[in-house]
């Protein structure tokens, strides 16, 4: 698995025409764009975790039944340091990294206290994040990086600080119908207060107050939820959305922000300031989108800790969402480099598999109905909401697969009802070796997977003329450890999830983690078809 995980990859800046297989539809004009870490070295030192790894962005730009294959790492500032040291010199989630090693014992102890509170890695490696015209490479910190979609040129670094103050936030943001931007992120101590906030970056800025300004100028702070604890909030990959909602789960998988201060001096890494709390309980937030405010009553689950949503909407007076969600945190514990070695199949064996769990959220909670009572009258879920004394909400999900990761969804569909999802499929270790479609309605399956090829996130395209959800394809990146066969782009049709073609490539494709697809303007208005594609399939 070296292959895959631990070496280098060589960027690939012209680009190269695959050798496509098969028929790629007309209709799909655009470029898929990824993001992933693509290098796990620097000189002689080496990353601890798989996330560590310097951003690595490529692109695969599809025109007329032609695929033109390019990557570049993102020129970060964390990059750049480090190259120019020779040597990893800015922590990542799982290495501490030491800039200055020769400095006198005075200009150390002054190193060790000027990160108490740490300034975060702008190695931005895990998804890309459209904003009006703009794209960005996203990480977990306070920083986001401006690309050039067609390039991948790294432009400005954005502190989102200077705009919200949040010291975190995630690689997972949400649109709406026009384009505008919500996300979550953590403001930590900040006027002796911990909290989520959650924040919203308008798509386009009014004529008046634009004066070449980026919509990032523009941002604002949404509505906040108070942490449970100032000095532990949860850590969080994602959140979910509804028409008029928004989900935010406080999960018992949490920062603890006295270690993280002292992480630097006692040489030990932020993810090992991450603790799971199995005595815990994960407490559901709903932030009702109209008032701005969270519904006050207390709705909690068991705990447990998830990473992915897939979707959420409302039905007959209830919240329906889906989640990724594992018993445990052991899924990040598998990432570490040391355990993606030939002896994989032994170390990065799952504690705790992903499962696709429906929770249910009544809308309205009677305070006369009688403790215990289910609040669900939803016959589609076996999913259960139990009234509680003082007005609490005791919320068990129904359980619907098991063995997926990395979720995609019909983006058109997202805050909506919705039938299919699309993600990795995993069996006894995180990483993919295949893809598949699930059917909710029939909770049914369909699956591709080929021997020696390691699937990527699979990404959901709509056709122009798509009258049923599925009506599209979906695009992954696959890459091989047979040395015979190289990487490719897999496109499948969605609706049967059969081989429409494959785009092969020799180059060294690393495996990415998220991206989406930019569809070719030109091409819309050329054939009349603006509308299918205004927001991307984020
Ligand atoms: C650097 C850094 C962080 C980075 C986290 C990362 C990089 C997480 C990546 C997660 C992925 C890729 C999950 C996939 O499912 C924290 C812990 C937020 C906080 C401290 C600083
Ligand atoms: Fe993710």
């Amino acid at each position: 698995m070296d292959i895959i995980f631990g070496r280098n990859k060589k960027e690939q800046l012209e680009p190269v025409r695959a050798n496509v297989t098969g028929k790629i539809p007309r209709w799909l004009q655009g470029t898929l764009l990824r993001n992933g870490p693509g290098m796990h070295t620097v000189g002689e030192s080496k990353y601890n975790h798989w996330f560590d790894g310097l951003a690595l962005l490529h692109s695969f730009s599809i025109r007329d039944g032609e695929v033109y294959y390019r990557s570049k790492y993102l020129r970060s500032d964390t990059y750049n340091a480090n190259i120019e040291a020779n040597r990893i010199v800015v922590s990542e989630f799982g290495t501490m990294a030491y800039p200055d090693p020769c400095k006198n014992i005075f200009a150390k102890a002054f190193s060790y206290l000027s990160h108490t509170i740490p300034d975060f890695t702008d190695n931005c490696l895990i998804n890309i994040m459209k904003c009006g015209e703009d794209f960005y490479a996203t990480t977990e910190t306070n920083y986001i990086r401006k690309i050039n979609p067609q390039t991948l040129e790294t432009l400005e670094k954005v502190d989102y600080r200077k705009y919200v103050a949040v010291n975190l936030a995630t690689a997972h943001p949400h649109y709406d119908e026009a384009g505008n931007v919500l996300n979550v992120g953590t403001s930590i101590v900040d006027k002796g207060k911990t909290k989520y906030v959650i924040f919203k970056i308008p798509a386009v800025v009014p004529e008046a107050k634009r004066k070449g300004k980026s919509p990032l100028k523009h941002m604002e702070v949404f509505c906040s939820i108070p942490s449970r604890s100032l000095l532990s909030p949860s850590y969080y990959h994602s959140f979910g959305l509804t028409e008029n909602y928004i989900v935010f789960l406080e999960q018992p998988f949490k920062l603890d922000i006295l270690k993280m201060a002292t992480a630097y001096m006692r040489g030990v890494s932020w993810a090992s300031c991450m603790t799971f709390h199995r005595e815990d309980k994960t407490y559901i937030h709903i932030i009702d989108q109209r008032t701005r405010k969270p519904v006050p009553t207390m709705f909690y689950t068991d705990p447990m800790v998830v990473f992915h949503h897939v979707n959420a909407y409302e039905k007959d007076g209830c919240i329906l969402f889906d989640v990724i969600a594992y018993e445990d945190s052991s899924l990040y514990q598998l990432f570490y480099l040391a355990n993606l070695n030939q002896d994989f199949e032994e170390n990065s064996r799952l504690t705790s598999v992903p499962t696709l769990r429906r929770f249910a959220i009544p809308l309205h909670v009677d305070k006369n109905a009688e403790v215990g009572s289910n609040l669900i009258k939803v016959a589609s879920t076996r999913a259960t909401a139990l009234k509680e004394k003082d007005d609490q909400v005791y919320c068990q999900p129904e359980l619907l697969c098991e063995g997926l990761e990395l979720p995609r969804i019909n983006y058109a569909n997202n805050g909506k009802p919705y039938r299919y999802i699309y993600a990795a499929g995993v069996q006894w270790s995180p990483i993919p070796t295949k893809i598949l479609k699930y059917d909710l309605l029939t909770k049914s399956s369909l699956k591709w997977g080929e021997e020696s090829c390691w699937p990527a996130e699979p990404l959901f395209v709509p056709a122009p003329d798509a009258q049923d959800e599925d009506d599209g394809i979906i695009l992954s990146a696959i890459v091989s450890t047979n040395p015979q066969k190289p990487p490719f782009l897999l496109i499948l049709d969605a609706k049967s999830f059969t081989e429409l073609a494959r785009a092969s490539i020799a180059v060294d494709m690393h495996l990415d983690l998220h991206g989406l697809f930019i569809p070719n303007a030109d091409w819309d208005t050329r054939n009349q078809d603006s509308d299918h594609h205004a927001v991307p399939q984020a």
